[in-house]
């Protein structure tokens, strides 16, 4: 890779009691990438992903974004920071109408004496921008913006999610399993979805057990493995077995992939 990364980490430890879940680990996101992040259960990729946004600080090591070295104390540092993530269980509010959760804990006030004083939101230009933003990645067709969440299938509710972090994360985009309670077609809408906010510039981090999904659209796979990055391996030269074989011990990965 000739360019800099957008985010390396180096030597990263995090220990819960005795067991270490981040043992040195090392990672590098690099500019307009799909990274996928696999590894056994157990293997630490959560912790990973906790630490890079936030949601952990680790006991050791060093995180750079751009070049400048950052300590995240909360997930909203992180976000602040540009660093949108897409959790397992969405974080959204079924009750709330797909414009209001779009800008949950960053809610748009009317401006002067209304806002400042009253709280009150300026829900107009909400949900203009969060219909732009979803008009941006192709959603539309299927959701009208005042709708509650609730009301919503699984996969379109990731695609609030996904258009949310979108909308938000101004460096990077981390997403965790995020087809995984979904269904075939609805699957397939959401690799759709990520490839289209990796078309519109942002890297992304995904969390994946499901191999397929992994190889289909990711760039480069951060294989993990006892709490480190074992390696990083070009999909396009190993197959969905040779991963599963590094990730589980089975067979050891060739020296460029170590070195990577
Ligand atoms: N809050 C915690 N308290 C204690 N131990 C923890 C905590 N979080 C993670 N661990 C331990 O750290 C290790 C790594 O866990 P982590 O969840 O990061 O792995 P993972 O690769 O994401 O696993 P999975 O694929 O099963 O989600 C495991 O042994 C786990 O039990």
């Amino acid at each position: 890779m000739t360019q800099e990364p957008i985010l390396t980490a180096r030597g990263l430890v995090k220990r819960y009691g005795r067991v270490t879940a981040l043992n040195s680990c090392d990672f590098d996101l690099y500019p307009g990438e799909i990274l996928a992040v696999i590894g056994d259960n157990g293997a630490g990729k959560s912790t990973l992903i906790k630490a890079i946004s936030g949601a952990v600080v680790p006991d050791e090591g060093i995180i750079e974004l751009d070049g400048k070295q950052v300590l995240f104390k909360s997930p909203i540092e992180a976000r602040e920071a540009g660093i949108e993530t897409v959790y397992q269980n969405l974080a959204l509010s079924p009750a709330l109408s797909i414009a209001d959760n779009m800008f949950l804990g960053r809610e748009i006030r009317k401006t002067g004496f209304l806002g400042d004083w009253l709280r009150m939101l300026d829900r107009p230009t909400m949900e203009k921008r969060a219909r732009d933003k979803l008009t941006e990645l192709g959603l539309m067709t299927i959701q009208n913006i005042s709708q509650a969440v609730e009301t919503l299938s699984g996969g379109q509710r990731q695609g609030v999610a996904v258009a949310r972090a979108a909308a938000f994360g101004s460096k990077m985009v981390i997403m965790d399993e995020p087809t995984a309670a979904l269904g075939v077609k609805e699957s397939r809408r959401v690799l759709e979805l990520i490839l289209d906010v990796k078309k519109r510039g942002l890297p992304i981090v995904l969390i994946s057990h499901n191999m397929p999904h992994v190889f289909e659209v990711a760039d480069r796979i951060h294989i993990h493995r006892l709490g480190r990055r074992l390696c990083v391996i070009d999909p396009k030269q190993y197959t969905m077995s040779d991963a599963v074989a590094f990730m589980t011990g089975a067979k050891l990965p060739p020296e460029a992939a170590l070195a990577a």
